[in-house]
């Protein structure tokens, strides 16, 4: 993280790829008998879509509240943008957009007039310049979210997924270093949630590190570089995503029919690992060898290629490796 400038404010300047942007030590929050989170290191760099992983019930949304100075931990330290939380709140909270359990919004106001309001509230968060500025500041945030046409009808009548949006929008007029969003496309329809990840990837690609967090695995499989598991309060994983789907060694096979694949079971002999239905995994060979084989006994092949883990297997292996762990002996 870039050093804080000796006057003891925040940084303005841009932070390098690869320095700490949200950094936790040990933290730990307990209500009462239950830890909901327990001792979790998080490590998220600028430039990282993270994706901050796990079941219902596992501490996710805890741990965003904590980040965010709205929940005090038990124990252990939360840096955000390299400065101690809560302590620095009130200048490191400016340069982070927060989209958190469903945004608050009045109702009998406009989406713009409660981005207005938002705007002109907000500290060192570009509030500056009058009502016209903050005006052209809304629309322009509306546009992005695909609220430009429903700006001006209140709040009441808009649908969940356009609350949603109007949350976004209300994050992203901070101009954030940093965007947290705790389940960010709940309640969007399919459409919705394209639009959201090409807005996410957007803001990415110009300097905003991303920490979203959410339980489904193919939104964060799109989306993310790098993700965090979380197992019943606990981090069980932190890695690169591309680290994490790198191939396996083994070849994946898929011939046109059943027929086929007993050919090519028969052909490759010890070679199958596994066979399910056409699929079939083969180890100690490459592709090409793989294809040639087969396609040189006359089996017709759909396709063949490394496999990959998909990121449900990799969770899968994770919370089986620590609930394996777990059982008595
Ligand atoms: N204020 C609270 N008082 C008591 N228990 C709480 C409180 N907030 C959360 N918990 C408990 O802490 C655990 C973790 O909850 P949390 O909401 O952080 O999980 P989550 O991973 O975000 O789940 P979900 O996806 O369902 O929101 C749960 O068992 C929950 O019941």
């Amino acid at each position: 993280m870039s050093a804080a400038p000796p006057d003891g404010t925040l940084d303005e300047g841009a932070t390098t790829p690869g320095d700490s942007v949200v950094r936790t030590t040990g933290l730990t929050k307990r209500y009462g008998a239950l830890t909901a989170v327990d001792a979790v290191d998080l490590d998220v760099r600028a430039g990282d879509v993270y994706g901050f992983l796990g079941a219902n019930g596992s501490g996710k949304t805890t741990t965003v509240r904590c980040l965010l100075g709205l929940v005090l931990p038990t124990s252990g330290r939360v840096e955000l943008l390299g400065r101690a939380m809560p302590r620095a709140a009130a200048e490191v909270l400016p340069r982070v957009g927060a989209l958190v359990e469903g945004p608050a919004a009045y109702g009998h106001l406009s989406g713009r007039a409660n981005l207005e309001l938002s705007d002109a509230s907000g500290r060192r968060s570009g509030g500056e310049g009058g009502r016209r500025a903050r005006r052209r500041r809304a629309d322009e945030a509306l546009d992005r979210v695909g609220l430009g046409a429903v700006g001006r009808r209140p709040v009441r009548a808009y649908s969940l997924g356009m609350r949603q949006r109007l949350g976004l929008a209300a994050a992203l007029m901070r101009r954030p270093r940093l965007l947290v969003l705790d389940e960010p496309t709940n309640g969007l329809d399919p459409q919705g949630i394209r639009e959201i990840r090409e807005l996410l990837l957007e803001l990415n690609r110009t300097g905003t590190t991303v920490f979203l967090s959410s339980h489904l695995l193919a939104e964060v499989e799109q989306l993310c570089t790098r993700i965090g598991l979380l197992d019943r309060g606990r981090l069980v994983l932190e890695e690169r995503l591309d680290v994490l789907q790198a191939p396996t060694g083994r070849v994946a096979v898929e011939t046109t029919d059943a027929e086929g694949a007993d050919r090519a079971v028969t052909l490759l002999g010890d070679a199958v690992v596994s066979r399910t239905g056409v699929r079939l995994l083969v180890s100690g060979a490459d592709p090409a060898t793989v294809t040639e084989r087969l396609v040189g006994a006359g089996v017709r092949v759909q396709a063949v290629g490394p496999e990959r883990r998909s990121l449900e297997q990799v969770v899968e292996e994770h919370t089986r490796a620590r609930a394996a762990q777990e059982v008595p002996t």
